[in-house]
């Protein structure tokens, strides 16, 4: 036990650690991992993240100095440190050791006849056991983790940010589940902020204010997505601010979601905003190629379906941005499988495919194509249609560019909104509303959009 070297350390560090974390946790702390140096009985590590050093530094390091130390061994000190940060043994910083305390907290409420969702609402595929990690999300992913094993103590609040359909709410349930997992006994609640909000007005209505509170503030973690819906309602801003300081106060575990950074989300009290941003906020970023084909990869032997390589490769190739359009590319593809009684390749790929507005063509159609297609068309300026005049010569291109730019990029609000010099997400909604229900009765309209798509060659 006492001659350790770097290599013998470190698997004895990985075989314990592997007996006693799950399946995710070992992978996401341990495999990343890599391991420099041991001298003088400090052990270098390096790690891929800020996110992974903190987790190391606040946890694991203290974790592995008992383990070897009960086991008869030497005290040794552990380091971790990312791949750019200098070796720090020529400093040798005593390491902080300290172990978090665990919670374990219970506090059961009765459900007694109130109209306001009750019980955690997690979905039960959305573990982290199946969310593939990759380059987009292992920083996100990193954060989940480290939250849920350490609830109130890690980062608090922990705030996601990103497009749509790229993990936010998957990662928020299996926070959960893994909580849940540690200690059957928490309370964990997942809602989103419409429910929350509902919720709220509901409990007014019904004079059951009190119970509304004990439901939401006595809980170990609260999960609250898609956050931006909370602006413009402040009423229920009001409330939930109070909710957060009472979880925040009792170092109970908060975890948000939004499509954008709390101080982009319009009407979103300031004080809330500077709240939110006392702990962590990271972006889930869409997936690269490889992450993509694991992804197709997990999903497919989840549903016990075989697809062969190229034929994941062709599907992770169609879509390189939202997971749920992936997901539902693979179902497309299944699904027409079976019902025309062929199995599955990328030639039935392509067929299945065909008509989902998602193929090459389409995902080499940017909104600065269309921008330019239609500033042509109608012979208005680019910088017009991104700016903020309101006379009817520009607002008509201006609504059918974004309507173009929602029917065919498949690119979120928030995005399109970008690229039309700033504008809010709403501003996207009401121009693909205002097109949408005039095309039916416009002929005009409908010449002009038949037009465009043809130059669009969609
Ligand atoms: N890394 C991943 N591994 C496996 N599945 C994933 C991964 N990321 C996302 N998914 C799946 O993609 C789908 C969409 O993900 P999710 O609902 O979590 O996205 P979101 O970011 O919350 O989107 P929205 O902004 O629309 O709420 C889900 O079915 C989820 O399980």
């Amino acid at each position: 036990m006492h001659d350790f070297d770097l290599d013998s350390l470190w698997q004895y560090i990985l075989e314990s650690f592997n007996k006693s974390l799950s399946q995710a946790s070992f992978k996401a702390w341990f495999e990343s991992a890599d391991p420099v140096q041991y001298t003088d009985q400090t052990l270098i590590v390096n790690v891929p993240t800020v996110l992974h050093r903190d987790y190391w530094t606040q946890k694991l390091s203290g974790q592995i100095t008992d383990m070897i130390k009960n086991a008869g061994g030497p005290t040794i000190t552990v380091l971790a440190k990312l791949p750019e940060d200098p070796n720090p043994l020529a400093e040798s910083d005593p390491v902080d050791d300290k172990l978090n305390s665990k919670k374990d907290t219970t506090n059961n409420v009765d459900a007694t006849t109130v109209d306001f969702t009750r019980g955690s609402q997690l979905n039960e595929r959305y573990t982290f056991d199946t969310f593939v990690v990759g380059k987009g999300n292992q920083f996100a992913h990193a954060a989940a983790l480290g939250v849920a094993e350490e609830p109130g103590n890690f980062y608090n609040p922990l705030f996601f940010y990103g497009g749509v359909g790229l993990g936010k709410t998957h990662l928020m349930h299996a926070i959960g589940h893994h909580m849940l997992q540690n200690n059957p006994n928490a309370k964990v609640k997942y809602v989103t902020s419409e429910t929350f909000a509902n919720d709220f007005i509901n409990s007014i209505q019904k004079k059951r204010q009190e119970e509304f509170r004990r439901e939401y503030r006595n809980v170990d973690l609260l999960l609250v997505d898609d956050i931006q819906f909370f602006a413009d309602k402040l009423g229920t801003q009001e409330e939930f601010f109070h909710t957060f300081n009472t979880l925040y106060d009792e170092k109970k575990q908060i975890v948000l979601s939004a499509d954008r950074l709390p101080n982009e989300i319009k009407n979103l009290q300031e004080r809330l905003v500077s709240r939110f941003k006392w702990g962590l906020s990271v972006d889930i970023t869409p997936p690269d190629f490889e992450t993509r084909i694991a992804i197709l990869r997990n999903k497919a032997e989840a549903e016990h379906v075989t697809i062969p390589d190229d034929t994941l490769s062709y599907i992770a190739g169609q879509i390189d941005s939202n997971i749920r359009e992936l997901e539902g590319a693979l179902m497309r593809v299944e699904a027409f499988s079976s019902m025309t009684k062929t199995p599955i390749s990328v030639n039935l790929a392509s067929e299945a495919l065909k008509n989902l507005k998602i193929n090459n063509k389409a995902n080499a159609l940017t909104i600065p194509i269309i921008q330019d297609f239609v500033s042509k068309y109608y012979h208005v300026s680019v910088a017009d249609l991104k700016g903020k005049k309101r006379t009817k010569s520009i607002v008509r291109p201006r609504q059918v560019a974004m309507y173009l730019s929602r029917e065919l990029t498949g690119s979120s609000l928030p995005k399109i909104g970008s690229e039309f010099g700033g504008k809010d997400h709403s501003t996207v909604i009401h121009a693909h509303e205002k097109i949408s229900k005039a095309l039916p009765n416009d002929s005009d309209l409908q010449r002009e959009i038949n037009e465009l798509r043809a130059e669009l060659k969609h």
